[in-house]
């Protein structure tokens, strides 16, 4: 850990990061990553802390003292700017970000990707403290070849589907289909922020992640979430692999995403934190364009994975149609394809994701069974017996 430097050879000295939204699937593997290989102190902020408690006690861990847990609810708590205050830099994370809620909570998903994240701009802007915000692919919405007949050969052409940071338009669907209200909102605070950049000088990084999965992710309904939540779709199969039931592929599965390993992920923003010169100003695209599946190809991959590490034999029929208006209810729409253009980051800071979809599927399968079959197992025999 001694003698660290930043990709221009300079010395990276330790600093403070206000991180908010720190309890969530990627907060904790940041903290993680912060707490094993840096010298940076984290003011952790999030209303949960389950998924790094593991980072906070016992207090003989080696980073103890680098990490304090700050249990804030950033709506309405007046110690946020004290916080942003005692940082050099602030890492928003804080979001409601799980496709069900779109459409069924479109008031709540607003709030918390535009209005509660005002302040948090504000508070960096006006003590002239960094910002490095998360945002999302889904800025992008659906691409221009989605507009194209089904047979019409430019839907091959890159210029048609290749999702530029500083090129591609941002395309949503009517108002009615409520599934945009995130989409929207996080546009309209990326936009905020980059006119607080332009007007007052605003420090900031924005980072644009593509499907990053792996160990920790949202819940299992029933386990260790509600039992009728709808978590994203790698903790969707995960629970059905888990209960041994056919996975759901939503309007036929023929939406395509490329997933990213959350480690892989983790070093790019590890990259942003350290080389403020090469991140600030930037938009970043963070995805692994080599891991594109359809949504059913990632059903029969999680299929034959899971029954690598379970053991267990799969379903004769592993998958079941379901409509999106079964699924998600009214208002649902779906992004069609989403693979990130690596100009930008693989310029300003020269990283490229590692892990194939088969080996980030497999480790994070092996947790998943680990952690949860046996809760599984138990929930399921008491719902038969009762
Ligand atoms: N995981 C991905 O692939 C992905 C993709 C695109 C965008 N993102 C963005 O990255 C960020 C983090 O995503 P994640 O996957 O870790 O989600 P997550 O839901 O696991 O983490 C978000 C965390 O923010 C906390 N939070 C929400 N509102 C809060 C509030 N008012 N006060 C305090 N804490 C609050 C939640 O408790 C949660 O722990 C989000 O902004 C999301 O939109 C993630
Ligand atoms: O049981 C299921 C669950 C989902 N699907 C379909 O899978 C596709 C991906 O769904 P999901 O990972 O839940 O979410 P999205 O990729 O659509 O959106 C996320 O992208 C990034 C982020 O901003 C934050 O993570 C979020 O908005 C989709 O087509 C579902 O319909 C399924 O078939 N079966």
């Amino acid at each position: 850990m001694a003698g660290r430097v930043d990709l221009d050879g300079n010395p990276i000295n330790p600093m403070t990061i206000c991180m908010i939204g720190a309890g969530g699937f990627i907060g904790s593997h940041l903290c993680e990553k912060l707490m094993s290989e840096t010298q940076h102190t984290v003011l952790a902020v999030d209303v949960y802390s389950d998924k790094i408690k593991h980072l906070l006690e016992p207090t003989s861990l080696p980073w103890n003292g680098r990490i304090q847990f700050h249990r804030i609810n950033i709506k309405n708590d007046s110690r946020l700017e004290g916080l942003i205050k005692m940082a050099d830099l602030t890492v928003n994370l804080a979001a409601i970000c799980t496709p069900a809620d779109y459409n069924t909570r479109p008031l709540d998903t607003i709030y918390s990707n535009f209005i509660d994240a005002l302040p948090v701009v504000k508070y960096c802007s006006e003590n002239g403290k960094r910002l490095i915000h998360f945002s999302t692919c889904e800025v992008y919405g659906k691409t221009i070849g989605a507009f194209l007949p089904e047979e019409s050969p430019l839907r091959q052409d890159p210029a048609y589907f290749l999702l530029s940071e500083d090129a591609s338009p941002c395309i949503f669907g009517p108002i009615e289909k409520q599934r945009w209200s995130y989409a929207c909102a996080k546009q309209l605070i990326e936009r905020l922020i980059y006119a607080e950049g332009a007007e007052n000088g605003l420090e900031f990084t924005i980072v644009r992640p593509f499907n990053w999965i792996g160990p920790r992710m949202d819940f299992i309904p029933g386990i260790d979430g509600p039992s009728e939540g709808v978590p994203r779709v790698l903790a969707c199969f995960s629970n059905n692999l888990l209960r041994h039931e056919p996975l759901k592929l939503v309007d036929g599965g023929h939406s395509q995403r490329t997933f990213i390993y959350i480690k892989d992920a983790i070093e790019a923003v590890s990259l942003m934190i350290e080389n403020p010169a090469r991140a600030n100003g930037h938009i970043f695209n963070v995805g692994n364009p080599n891991n594109e599946v359809t949504v059913k190809q990632l059903a029969e991959m999680m299929t034959q994975v899971y029954s690598k590490v379970s053991g267990e034999t799969p379903l004769e029929t592993p998958t079941v149609d379901v409509s999106s208006k079964e699924f998600y209810g009214e208002g649902y729409d779906d992004s069609d394809k989403r693979i990130p253009d690596m100009t930008i980051i693989n310029r300003q800071l020269g990283w490229n994701p590692k892990t194939s979809l088969w080996d980030l599927l497999e480790s994070t399968l092996t947790y998943q069974h680990r952690t949860y079959a046996e809760a599984v197992k138990q929930a399921m025999s008491k719902t038969t017996t009762n």
